[in-house]
């Protein structure tokens, strides 16, 4: 299993009752799960938990093998190798498309960031800047940038709820390819059921 998940448990400091209790989660490698629910449901925050925003939560979280919190140890956000793509795409606007590649990688390596345009269809517009690209492209460089980084695990919120809705079955057309293709392992959260049926191999309903 590439993640796992074992007996979580998470409150809020201005809520009664726990979001998490006594939960449970597994996927394996190169998976697909969605997360659905109702609002504040807790999809968010589950996000938050795993990649290591959240450090008050009880409970085992392991990822690719490596122990990200338990009863004794908590590893910071940084050291967790998580990609999180936010529905805001979060490029750094200042930066072209093919700097902002580079800024995930550990070593700047410009091979690897003709193989991830390509990937994302963004073939010789790695010398623009982001306000230069349509949403639908903004999205894939982001996740461009995001793989650059060789994350354990990928994380996306909304991914799609800021594109029109005409991109939206080819963003997620085009978004499963790239994932298969890199064999990421991946949560998504969305409220759109066509969303989860196109490209998830797993459900989860918080
Ligand atoms: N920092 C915080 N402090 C206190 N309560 C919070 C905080 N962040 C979120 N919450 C509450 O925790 C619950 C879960 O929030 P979360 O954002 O995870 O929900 P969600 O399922 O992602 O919702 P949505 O579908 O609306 O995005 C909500 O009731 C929310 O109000």
């Amino acid at each position: 299993m590439q993640l796992r998940i074992k007996d979580l448990q998470f409150k809020f400091k201005t809520m009664d009752k726990p979001l998490f209790q006594g939960f449970d989660l597994e996927l394996a490698e190169g998976k697909i799960l969605a997360v659905l629910g109702q609002s504040g449901s807790g999809k968010s925050t589950l996000l938050r938990i795993i990649a290591g925003l959240e450090d008050r939560a009880g409970g085992t979280i392991q990822v690719g093998g490596r122990t990200f919190q338990d009863r004794r140890r908590f590893l910071p956000v940084e050291k967790r190798n998580i990609g999180f793509l936010f529905q805001d795409y979060a490029l750094f606007p200042f930066l072209t498309v093919e700097q902002n590649i580079g800024f995930g990688m550990k070593r700047k390596d410009r091979k690897r960031t003709e193989e991830l345009l390509e990937l994302t269809r963004l073939e010789g517009l790695g010398k623009r800047y982001p306000h230069q690209l349509s949403g639908g492209q903004q999205q894939r460089a982001a996740l461009a940038r995001t793989l650059g980084a060789e994350p354990a695990l990928l994380l996306m919120d909304e991914p799609f709820s800021n594109l029109d809705t005409a991109l939206v079955a080819d963003m997620r057309r085009d978004l499963k390819e790239i994932i298969r293709k890199k064999n990421m392992t991946t949560i998504f959260v969305t409220h759109n059921r066509e969303d989860a049926e196109v490209l998830a191999d797993q459900w989860l309903e918080l």
